[in-house]
């Protein structure tokens, strides 16, 4: 929440700070929660006793989401589930950097930390650290920026150049309605960590990031197995330390785990991938899969559903992650035909989707992308819903709040 410029008539001493106020009408700095659209706006709040608010408002609806992962995980592919969810097509700012990493949508901005790396790819050389090491990246200017555009400002961001390796001239980044942060460390640093309303940790297991990394770096870069499995090793140790730590912190996690539905499966091809949902985050519900709170372990494969092996299960159960209360659902296995997602779906509650069967449609439309016949897809794509609803909750309180203040 961004806090506005206010003028009353007994003092015409402007105030502007961020803060997160406990009463409307605080002490001296006045500060006001502002309660406006993105874009910016201006209006006169009538004062409780006398005198009247002029309230300048920037912006400040903006809300933040971090998406952590390291590379190769799948944030792209979720980024376009996600932007795809809210309609329209995501695209690099117009004119601009054409290696930019940014991706904009009419709702969503998505931007990439990598941006935020202060030591270039010779840097990184010359000093022996890697991207991952907190010590190549600068959070200070993180955390401006991103505060920043929290409170509707617009930014100039850095860009990190993957062709090149090196930091280009930056770019201008306007407040979006929904800020995405993603990459390496969206959780790592507490101030950036507090800006963010929702945060999302994909959480790949060693055997199955090492089998999508050959896929696309041997058939796509034309790498080999070895240098692939070097890279692995080599940032492995930084990956333990300052990336798999931020999972403890994420509102929602999705696990992809090999199947347990293949004894000693190592083809990677088959997954096991859990949703665990944090209990308790303010306008975030967990689904559930039958009952709520309830323990439940599910085969579909039937009348309704297709399945060839190794089949299906789905399970769903409360449990305990990093010391939260947790909801967890899980699906093994996948889909053969896509279509009958709907028989999944219509079991499946707190989706919050805006018709009957649009977890199916979002799926159907993206067959295509990595993940579409298993829980990865399916997932990503209900924390997609999850998040639309959360902004809209968020957009509707401020509304019945502003209201509320006009009136008093
Ligand atoms: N759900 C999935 N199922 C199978 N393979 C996947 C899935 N998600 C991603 N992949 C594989 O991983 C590769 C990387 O995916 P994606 O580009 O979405 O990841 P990323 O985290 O954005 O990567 P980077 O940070 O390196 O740009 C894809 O090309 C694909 O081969
Ligand atoms: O972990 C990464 C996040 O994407 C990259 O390896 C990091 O950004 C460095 O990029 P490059 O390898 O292109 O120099």
């Amino acid at each position: 929440m961004a806090v506005c410029t206010v003028h009353t008539t007994q003092s015409l001493n402007p105030t502007c700070s961020i803060s997160k106020p406990s009463s409307f009408f605080g002490h001296s700095p006045r500060q006001l929660v502002v309660l406006a659209s993105p874009g910016g706006n201006s209006s006169t709040i009538p004062k409780r006793k006398g005198g009247v608010l002029k309230v300048t408002c920037s912006s400040g609806d903006t809300i933040v989401i971090g998406l952590a992962a390291d590379s190769g995980c799948g944030k792209s592919t979720f980024m376009r589930r996600l932007t795809s969810v809210f309609g329209g097509a995501a695209e690099p700012p117009k004119g601009g950097n054409p290696d930019s990493n940014t991706l904009i949508s009419d709702t969503t901005t998505v931007i990439c930390l990598d941006d935020y790396h202060s030591l270039d790819r010779t840097g990184r050389k010359e000093k022996g650290v890697t991207a991952l090491d907190p010590r190549a990246n600068d959070f200070d200017l993180m955390y401006e920026q991103v505060k920043a555009i929290k409170e509707g400002k617009a930014v100039d961001k850095p860009i990190y150049n993957h062709v090149t390796g090196l930091l280009d001239p930056p770019e201008l980044i306007k407040p979006p309605k929904i800020l995405v942060i993603e990459g390496l460390h969206p959780m790592f640093d507490p101030r950036v960590r507090e800006l963010l309303d929702f945060s999302i940790y994909l959480d790949i297991s060693n055997e199955v990031k090492f089998a999508w990394k050959i896929q696309r770096d041997m058939a796509e870069r034309g790498h080999s197995l070895e240098s692939i499995k070097a890279s692995i090793e080599a940032r492995k140790p930084d990956f333990d330390a300052y990336i798999d730590p931020q999972k403890q912190y994420a509102d929602a996690v999705i696990e992809v785990l090999p199947t347990q539905l293949i004894p000693d499966d190592n083809e990677g091809k088959v997954l096991r991938v859990r949703l665990i949902m944090k209990e308790g985050v303010q306008y975030f519900k967990p689904v559930y899969l039958f009952d709520e709170g309830s323990t439940i372990s599910w085969v579909p494969c039937g009348r309704k559903l297709t399945c060839s092996y190794p089949g299906i299960k789905f399970a769903y159960s409360p449990d305990s992650y990093f010391g939260h209360e947790v909801s967890v659902l899980e699906m093994d296995g996948q889909f053969d035909r896509l279509d009958e997602l709907i028989y999944v779906e219509s079991h499946l509650s707190n989706i919050s989707t805006k018709f009957y069967g649009e977890i199916t449609q979002q799926m159907l439309k993206h067959s295509d992308f990595p993940g579409s016949n298993n829980g990865t897809g399916l997932f990503q794509t209900i924390v997609g819903l999850k998040i639309r609803d959360l902004f809209e909750q968020i957009t509707e309180a401020k509304a019945g709040a502003s209201l509320q203040a006009a009136k008093a």
